[in-house]
C-alpha cells in the first residue's frame, strides 16, 4: 500500500493535466501477490485501460527504482462492472487469475478484431490454440510496437486454459524467464526452475528480443526450447523484430526459431483501427458517433496503444466536464495526441532540417562535436525524433549524426524522452518541430506540383 501510494505520487507528478490526475485518483491499491505482482481496481474498463496504455511501464520501472524488485501491475475492474461480460469470459478470468499471474484477463480471442493486418496471425493462432503441439511448432509471430502480438499470444493461453484445463500452459516475457532463471540460481534451486518449464505443454514467451545478449538465459533457453520441441510440446513467441535480425543470439537457437511458422503482424491500416475503435464503443455501451470514430482513427494511425489511449482520454475528459461526446470536442481533447502523430517515412535527413531550422542553427552543427548548449539540445532532440520515428537502428543513426556511437543517441533519446515527462516547454517544441515536418511535406508537394 505505502509502496503503491509513494508510486502514485510519482506518477502524478509527471503528469500536466488535473484529467490525468482525476482518473488515477479513481485507480485503488487491492493487494501484492507472491512478492511479485501490484493488483489494483479500477472503476471501469476505460480507466484500466487508460492505466495500461499510458502508465503501467512507467508505473513499473518506479516500483523497481524504489525496490530493485521487477513488480508487474495487474488491473482488475470492480466487480459490479463486469457484470455486463459474457460468462464464457468471466470464467477465463478467474481462472486466469488464479493460475497465470502475468495474463492479462482482457487479451483474448473474443476481443481481438481481425482485420487484414493480422488475419493470418490470428488464423495461425487460433489453429495453435485448437491443436497445440501439432501444426506450427514453434509459432514465432513478430511486429511493430502495440500491433497486438502481446493481446494474440495470450489469446491462445486463455484459450487452452479455458478448453483444456488439464493442460499446464505458462506465458511469461523474456525477461521474467530470465529473471527466475537467475533467482534459481542463486537459491540454488535450478533444477526446481528447470523442471517447471520443462515439463509444460505450452510455453509462451513474450518479448523475445530482450533475450538478445543475455549469453546464461539463452543457453538455459535453448536446452527448454529442444526439450520441449522434441516432446512435442507447443510453443509461442512474440518478437519485435524477425528472427533474423535478432542479434548476439547464437546461430542454433535461431534456426529453431525458424523451424515451425513466422508470422508479420501489419500495422493496422485505416478499416482496422475504426473496427477496433468500434468493439470498444460497443463494449462499453458508450454512445459515440462514428464520425468521432473516424476522425480519431484516421488521425491516429501509429499504434494500437495511442489509438485506445486517445479514446479513453476522450471519454475521461467528457465525463469529468460533464460534456457530450462531438466532433469538436474530439478535435479539442485531442490536439495534443494529434499534433504528436508524425508523417510516415519520415528521414533523419527531414528530422535534421526540420530541428536546424527551429532552433536556428546548420544541420552540419547537428553532427558535429560542438558541445554549446543549444546545439547539444537541439542534437539530442535530433537524436530522439530520429529513433522515436524512423526505423533505423541506434548505430544507423549515430553514423547520420556524423558517427556517434550508438550509446551517444540511445542515452540522448532518453534525456529527452525523461524532460518530456515533466516539462510542458520541451513537449511542446517537440510539437513545433513536428509541425514543421508537416510544413516541409506541403511545400515540397506544392512545388513538386508547379514542376509538373
Ligand atoms: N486486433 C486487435 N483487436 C483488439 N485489440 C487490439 C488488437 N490489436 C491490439 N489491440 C489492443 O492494443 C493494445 C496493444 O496491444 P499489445 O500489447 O498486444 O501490442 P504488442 O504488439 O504486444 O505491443 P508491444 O510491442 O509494446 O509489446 C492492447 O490493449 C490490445 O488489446
Amino acid at each position: 500500500m505505502d509502496l503503491w501510494n509513494e508510486i502514485a505520487r510519482e506518477l502524478s507528478q509527471t503528469f500536466d493535466s488535473e484529467l490525468n490526475r482525476a482518473i488515477l485518483e479513481k485507480i485503488r491499491f487491492k493487494e501484492v501477490q507472491n512478492d511479485k505482482i501490484i493488483v489494483l481496481i479500477a472503476p471501469d474498463p476505460l480507466t484500466s485501460g487508460w492505466f495500461e496504455a499510458n502508465y503501467r511501464q512507467l508505473a513499473e520501472s518506479i516500483a523497481f527504482r524504489l525496490t530493485q524488485k521487477p513488480y508487474v501491475f495487474q488491473v482488475e475492474i470492480a466487480p459490479h462492472q463486469v457484470v455486463y461480460k459474457k460468462v464464457s469470459e468471466r470464467s477465463s478470468v478467474s481462472e486466469a487469475g488464479v493460475t497465470q499471474p502475468y495474463l492479462n484477463p482482457k487479451y483474448t480471442f473474443e476481443r481481438f478484431v481481425v482485420g487484414s493486418n493480422n488475419d493470418f496471425a490470428h488464423a495461425a493462432a487460433m489453429q495453435v490454440a485448437q491443436c497445440p503441439g501439432t501444426n506450427y511448432n514453434p509459432l514465432f509471430i513478430y511486429g511493430n510496437v502495440a500491433v497486438g502480438k502481446t493481446h494474440l499470444i495470450q489469446a491462445i493461453a486463455h484459450y487452452i486454459l479455458k478448453n483444456s484445463p488439464e493442460k499446464k500452459v505458462r506465458y511469461v516475457t523474456s525477461e521474467v524467464f530470465a529473471n527466475e532463471f537467475i533467482e534459481s540460481i542463486s537459491k540454488k534451486n535450478t533444477e526446481h526452475f528447470r523442471s517447471r518449464y520443462r515439463t509444460l505443454d505450452v510455453l509462451i514467451i513474450d518479448d523475445v528480443q530482450f533475450f538478445q545478449g543475455k549469453e546464461s538465459t539463452l543457453e538455459e533457453f535453448f536446452h527448454t526450447f529442444n526439450t520441449l520441441l522434441h516432446e512435442k510440446k507447443q510453443v509461442v513467441f512474440a518478437c519485435d523484430r524477425p528472427p533474423h535480425l535478432l542479434k548476439n543470439i547464437s546461430d542454433r537457437l535461431l534456426t529453431r526459431f525458424n523451424s515451425g511458422l513466422t508470422i508479420k503482424i501489419e500495422n493496422p491500416d485505416m478499416e482496422t483501427r475504426m473496427a477496433i475503435l468500434t468493439r470498444r464503443v460497443e463494449e462499453e455501451s458508450l454512445d459515440i458517433s462514428t464520425e468521432v470514430i473516424r476522425y480519431i482513427a484516421e488521425h491516429i494511425d501509429s499504434d494500437i496503444r495511442n489509438l485506445e489511449g486517445a479514446l479513453t482520454k476522450l471519454i475521461a475528459y467528457a465525463d469529468l466536464r460533464k460534456k457530450e461526446i462531438s466532433l469538436d470536442l474530439a478535435k479539442e481533447v485531442l490536439r495534443d495526441k494529434i499534433q504528436m502523430e508524425v508523417p510516415k517515412n519520415l528521414t533523419v535527413t527531414d528530422i535534421q532540417r526540420a530541428v536546424a531550422r527551429y532552433f536556428n542553427i546548420n544541420v552540419n552543427d547537428l553532427k558535429s562535436e560542438r558541445r554549446l548548449e543549444n546545439i547539444t539540445y537541439a542534437r539530442h532532440i535530433a537524436m530522439y525524433l530520429a529513433k522515436e520515428h524512423t526505423n533505423l537502428s541506434l548505430t544507423e543513426i549515430g553514423s547520420l549524426f556524423g558517427g556517434k556511437a550508438h550509446t551517444t543517441v540511445m542515452r540522448s533519446a532518453d534525456k529527452i524522452e525523461k524532460m518530456m515527462k515533466t516539462r510542458k516547454k520541451v513537449r511542446k517544441e517537440i510539437e513545433d518541430i513536428i509541425a514543421l515536418f508537416y510544413e516541409e511535406k506541403t511545400s515540397k508537394k506544392e512545388k513538386e506540383t508547379t514542376l509538373s
